[in-house]
């Protein structure tokens, strides 16, 4: 179980409201995509993708293999550059910025110090510890190693993962690694959380864990969750449920 007073007690200054989501109190969203476009060549991947995603809630991309999905992802996320179009983000530590119009080097900034990163699979290192994988975002954020790795036991512990700090990947279930994954998204207390195919090689019962893990460490506590999935009960655990077809939103962009 994830309390307020245990996780917030590092970050006086946000304000978290937690509780369900509630849009209405939140002036601005935390990421707001106007106009992206990407193309690779011949092939339109976004072609003119507008989305708002706001304090506080849970949005599942779905789409068709080739509709974008990915690529949405990653131009959210500051790992592409899109083509056109402008990718703001609201940051309440940080302020609001472009993210469109960053360099290479400063988006991979804001990514590590504004959002987290939960994959299918492929983002915990095997030779570190589970503990020492959720420790890293910090200690590249210049957190120094034992303070890094106590905030880290805290969230293992937060996602139920007590007694397994000192184990290596190999060591731990599915399922305990994608708890792993979400502690380490969680670490430096993101804005907004992206998931790709969280639960993608899970079963149906581990996956409900996962997900239900995702939205209390995130939605729960007034942040936002994307979730890119295939899955329809994934989708029918968010709040909203954006349609890509052809690079277009087809349904669900805005509020
Ligand atoms: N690096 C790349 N080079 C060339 N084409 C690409 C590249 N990445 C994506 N594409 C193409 O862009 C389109 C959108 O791809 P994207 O991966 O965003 O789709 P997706 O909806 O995530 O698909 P999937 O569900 O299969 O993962 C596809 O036609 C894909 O082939």
């Amino acid at each position: 179980m994830i309390t307020n007073s245990d996780l917030h007690r590092h970050h006086p200054a946000h304000g978290i409201r937690p509780g369900p989501p509630s849009r209405t109190g939140s002036a601005r969203p935390a990421l707001d995509a106007r106009g992206l476009t990407k193309t690779y060549g011949p092939t339109v991947a976004l072609a003119g993708v507008g989305i708002e995603l706001w304090p506080g809630e849970a949005v599942a991309v779905m789409g068709a293999s080739g509709s974008g999905k990915s690529t949405l992802l990653h131009c959210l996320a500051g790992v592409l550059a899109p083509d056109s179009g402008a990718v703001v983000l609201h940051d309440p530590r940080h302020g609001s910025l472009d993210l469109a119009g960053l360099d290479a080097e400063e988006r991979a900034a804001v990514r590590l110090r504004s959002f987290g990163f939960v994959f299918q699979q492929g983002l915990l290192l095997p030779e570190l510890t589970a503990v020492e994988n959720v420790a890293l975002p910090l200690m590249l954020g210049g957190v120094e190693r034992r303070a890094a790795q106590a905030r880290a036991a805290r969230w293992m512990a937060a996602l139920g993962l007590t007694g397994l700090e000192e184990r290596r990947l190999g060591q731990l279930s599915g399922g305990q690694q994608q708890r792993v994954a979400i502690a380490r998204a969680q670490v430096s207390d993101p804005v907004v959380v992206f998931a790709d195919e969280p639960t993608g090689a899970l079963d149906s019962s581990t996956s409900g864990e996962v997900m239900s893990a995702l939205l209390s460490s995130t939605r729960d506590r007034g942040r936002t969750l994307v979730v890119v999935s295939h899955d329809p009960l994934v989708a029918d655990t968010c709040d909203r449920v954006v349609h890509l077809a052809d690079g277009f939103v087809v349904r669900g962009g805005g509020r």
